[in-house]
């Protein structure tokens, strides 16, 4: 079991790496001390994992329960978070109660919103279930639900008390979800490991076979980016931002196609596209690099086109409501190498829609 942690003083939490995890009662004996327990899982997260941890949580003598919720980014929204809040206050939860979020990146974004506003916060953890998860949303403590003008526009950042990432879990995952998340892993290697991205261009097949070496590998190089990251720049002011790349298109088209239509990671695959484009057009980075990073995209299957139906215009109304917008200026986070990224301000739109029509012929 390898731990890494997340520094923030007093909210500083681990990440436990191992496969098993789950029903690892030294790992978890640290939940022997709260009394309830809410687990809040999807129905077919809940199906394959919710037993093993009932059985866990109730041997130590906690009062747990379980709720279960639809699965899908079309369900992270305030009408799910309702539906949250009102379990907690229909079973008379109080704040010394702990809940865990068992599921992929929509369970974990929806109970750490959750989690963070019943009765103006309660602990949480992280039970990643899916490789996207497992990699980036279930660290750092960014949670929200989506709105349906933009995407993860109501939330906070509220840290979970631990990430416990059972490896295990990813032998149960379709092929279009473990696919999604790669988009995340490459994303880390394009921001930040110009080594990491040679070893996934060399590698990549063994993570499709579920090589465990390989894969515990992986997850270990994005947690460990994502908590120095996140350890410097908790609310990101600054560098956390770089974890952002592809996003800003990303976004835009999760939120034009209607959610849930594309998987997050693909639409993020097409985003880093876009934004690799631009840095081309502006001079950031080379067209050999760019075609690495879009031929590493293409063998891991991800999309890396703009969809037809969206409209530029469209896809400007979603890009102008990103959180990084600041003042009303679109800040972008542009590959300047393959391992390094920087945050240009005042990309004009001719630009963004040279790289878009790139993307549409890809
Ligand atoms: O943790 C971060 O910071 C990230 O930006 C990671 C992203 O991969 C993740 O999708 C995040 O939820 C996006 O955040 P948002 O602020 O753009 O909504
Ligand atoms: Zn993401």
């Amino acid at each position: 079991m390898e731990k890494i942690w997340v520094c923030l003083n007093k909210n500083s939490y681990p990440i436990l790496i191992g496969s098993g995890l789950f029903s690892n009662s030294e790992e978890l004996s640290f939940l022997k001390k709260k009394k309830r327990v809410v687990i809040i899982s999807d129905y077919k997260v809940a199906l394959l994992y919710s037993d093993k941890l009932l059985t866990l949580l109730a041997l130590f003598g906690c009062d747990v329960s379980l709720l279960k919720l639809k699965s899908g980014e079309q369900y992270k929204n305030l009408y799910t978070f309702n539906k949250i809040i009102k379990y907690l206050l229909e079973g008379n939860y109080d704040r010394d109660m702990i809940i865990i979020a068992l599921g992929g990146g929509v369970i974990g974004d929806l109970v750490g919103f959750s989690a963070a506003c019943y009765c103006r916060g309660v602990d949480f953890i992280q039970m990643p279930t899916t490789l996207l998860a497992q990699v980036d949303s279930s660290i750092g403590g960014k949670t929200a639900v989506n709105h349906s003008l933009g995407k993860n526009m109501i939330g906070v950042f509220y840290q979970p008390k631990a990430v416990i990432i059972d490896t295990e879990c990813l032998l149960t995952l379709s092929l279009r979800e473990f696919t999604s998340g790669i988009a995340e892993v490459i994303k880390y290697s394009i921001i930040c490991d110009q080594h990491f991205f040679s070893w996934l261009e060399s590698h990549l097949d063994r993570l499709y076979y579920f090589d465990k070496i390989a894969l515990k590998y992986t997850i270990s190089c994005c947690c460990r980016i994502k908590a120095q990251l996140v350890s410097q720049d908790e609310k990101e002011s600054d560098i956390r931002a770089f974890l952002n790349l592809g996003h800003t298109f990303g976004h835009a088209i999760e939120s034009a196609l209607g959610y849930g239509i594309w998987l997050h990671g693909e639409a993020v695959s097409s985003g880093i596209v876009v934004a690799s484009k631009i840095a081309q057009l502006q001079g950031l980075i080379s067209e050999k690099e760019v075609e690495r990073i879009i031929s590493l995209l293409r063998k891991a299957r991800l999309p890396v086109y703009i969809p037809s139906s969206i409209s530029f215009l469209d896809l400007m109304k979603y890009i102008l409501r990103d959180k990084k917008v600041l003042s009303g200026q679109l800040r972008l986070v542009l590959p300047t190498s393959i391992g390094t990224v920087k945050i240009v301000k005042g990309i004009s739109k001719p630009v963004i829609r040279q790289a878009v029509e790139y993307c549409r012929m890809l």
